[in-house]
């Protein structure tokens, strides 16, 4: 459970629940990535057994009358009723967090019926709830496919955002042949990684942060979120490592022109230069609508074994969009058509220190003048007060 937070605290809460057998695997996979003390990892399920094995903080047995510490049997109308049986610990859980993050496997019973129902618990919270869910792999059957699609459709309707991750899509993106044995292994990696990513980008590591009310803003856009991660290797034109991105096998197939907002994560060495940054921007802002809002964290890590790693989140894709991926073979040299000023960015909120904290918009504008008025080479970067303070610290 998380302790009172006092006043001036600066880190929002973000509790991942991990629902059914699906969500309790992946966050025990994600319990082994390293997460900030501000992260709380919560194992729910129906079935006590599981349960019991889970290595999560803290762990919720849902409905022990309704199943009688048994799954759901592949029954979403069972988890529901589970989820209902308990929803004081549910809503006692969901109120404490900032943000709450969701995942597990549609097609079975109680990730799909107890998803949708903490979501609605969410939503009537005012919280901001974000769903990681997969989809069954196409040799599991067309029925629990037809679950899963049920299930997705129901959760759009209270999840601030909901990320669909089809599971014969992760194993896909393994670029390798995985037995079916370990497919639901591996695909947890991915998943790790998605959820370590979003955690991650919201917390205050970030020499340009993406705080929480940006992050809120932009998954609070109704209809589907897609993501997609790509790195950039040694001598590799930026543009394709961001169409790598935007035609990553993790994206489902969804017109992103029609994303009303883009979580943009930037990890990279101190070497990176401010076109390369704002190349990202634009490329992006060309990418989706035209009113949409881009907000982009940079996190600077030294020891990155790449030139620069990305992950985009879209959102706010209306459904009925078909793919449109074909659009981004056309950008190996995009034409630029908006100034860096016309990318929307939002000031950060005052729950954060602004000594602590560098907006989007506040660094470029002072790279701009320092490159104007100072009389230092193009690619010496000053060193904005985070950074010099954690580096102090370090
Ligand atoms: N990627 C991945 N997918 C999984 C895993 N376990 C299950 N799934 C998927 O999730 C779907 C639902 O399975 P579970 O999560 O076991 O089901 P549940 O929500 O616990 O529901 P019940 O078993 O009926 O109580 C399956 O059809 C699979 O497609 C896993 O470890 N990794």
């Amino acid at each position: 459970m998380f302790d009172l937070v006092p006043q001036n605290c600066q880190t929002p809460r973000i509790a991942v629940f991990g629902v059914g057998g699906c969500g309790c695997n992946t966050i025990k996979q994600l319990s082994l990535s390293p997460l900030g003390d501000n992260v709380e990892l919560i194992a729910v399920n129906t079935d006590a057994q599981s349960l019991l094995i889970s290595n999560s903080s803290t762990r919720l047995q849902i409905g022990p009358e309704t199943t009688k510490g048994l799954g759901a049997g592949a029954r979403p109308q069972k988890g529901f009723e589970a989820a209902e049986e308990s929803q004081a610990a549910l809503r006692e859980h969901i109120e404490l967090a900032d943000i709450i993050f969701v995942t597990g496997g549609m097609g079975g019973g109680t990730g799909t019926g107890a998803i949708p129902f903490m979501a609605a618990i969410a939503k009537d919270l005012n919280k901001p709830l974000v769903a990681v869910v997969t989809t069954p792999f196409s040799f599991e059957g067309h029925q629990r496919g037809l679950l899963a699609q049920n299930g997705v459709d129901d959760l759009m309707q209270h999840a601030s955002a909901v990320i669909v991750l089809p599971n014969d899509q992760l194993v896909k993106a393994l670029d390798k042949k995985v037995s079916i044995v370990n497919a639901f292994y591996e695909s947890n990696r991915i998943l790790q990684d998605v959820l370590q990513g979003l955690t991650t980008t919201i917390s205050q590591s970030g020499l340009i942060n993406i705080d929480l009310n940006d992050f809120i803003a932009v998954v609070s856009h109704q209809g589907r979120a897609a993501m997609g991660v790509a790195r950039q290797v040694a001598g590799e034109d930026l543009q394709l490592t961001i169409n790598k991105a935007l035609k990553n096998p993790l994206l489902e197939e969804v017109k992103l022109s029609k994303a009303k907002g883009a979580i943009v994560s930037v990890m990279a060495t101190e070497s990176i230069e401010l076109s390369q940054y704002n190349s990202i921007g634009e490329t992006l802002q060309q990418q989706l609508d035209p009113s949409a809002l881009v907000i982009i964290g940079l996190t600077i890590v030294p020891e990155l074994d790449c030139e620069l790693e990305l992950m985009v989140i879209a959102t706010g894709i209306q459904e009925g969009a078909e793919s449109e991926f074909e659009i981004f073979t056309e950008l190996q040299q995009p034409k630029v058509t908006k100034s860096q000023d016309q990318i929307q960015t939002k000031s950060h909120n005052e729950r954060f220190d602004a000594n602590e904290l560098v907006n989007l918009h506040d660094f470029l504008k002072q790279k701009s003048t320092s490159s104007a008025n100072e009389d230092h080479g193009d690619d010496e970067l000053e060193i904005p007060t985070y950074t010099r303070n954690q580096r102090a610290v370090n």
